[in-house]
């Protein structure tokens, strides 16, 4: 196994837990909330962690969602995954949303919200030129090669899924 990466992290909240790896071979350490808050379907907060970070040069830090929590509760990130700088020292936040369109959600305080991937990142160097080099996908994007929902009107590409309303009238 290789070696875990060192990083320095310093409680912005005395008591908090530190993020910890539920299993030894998990990606994310889980991250917890320092705020008890209340989300009403379609509301979102940004909750804090209670903890700063300062990762190595050449790291970044990704906040994912917890997989348990959305399919449970609804609870998604709006900006999945969110991006913490090698840099960035502040107080690591969570910008989540209820995304179940009837029930509230509530996080007690230290409930876990969130889990921190921490990745290796290249920087890059940009170079302009007038013609890119071509490729088998060349400039196909955005359900080329098929197999996307249908939406009204349209009767998708090759689907193997269709949106609710398309259903209902079948
Ligand atoms: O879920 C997140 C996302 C970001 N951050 C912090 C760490 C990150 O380094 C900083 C800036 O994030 P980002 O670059 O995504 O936001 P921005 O809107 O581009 O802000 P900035 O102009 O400060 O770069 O905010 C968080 O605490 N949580
Ligand atoms: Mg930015």
């Amino acid at each position: 196994m290789r070696e875990p990466v060192d990083v320095l992290i310093r409680r912005v909240d005395p008591e908090v837990p530190l993020p910890a790896y539920g299993h030894p071979g998990d990606a994310g350490a889980d991250l917890v909330t320092c705020e008890a808050a209340e989300l009403a379907p379609g509301e979102r907060a940004v909750l804090p962690t209670g903890v700063s970070i300062a990762l190595p040069d050449g790291y970044a830090a990704f906040v994912h969602p917890r997989s348990g929590l959305a399919a449970r509760c609804g609870v998604a990130l709006v900006n999945a995954p969110g991006t913490i700088d090698a840099g960035y020292r502040g107080e690591i936040k969570v910008i989540v949303v209820n995304l179940d369109p009837r029930e509230s959600v509530r996080f007690e305080r230290f409930d876990r919200i969130a889990q921190l991937v921490v990745q290796q990142v290249e920087k890059v160097r940009f170079h302009e030129v007038a013609e890119l080099p071509g490729s088998a996908r060349a400039e196909g994007g955005f359900g080329s090669t098929g197999g996307h929902a249908a939406v009204d009107g349209s009767t998708g590409g090759n689907r193997y899924a269709s949106v609710v309303s398309d259903r209902e009238g079948q």
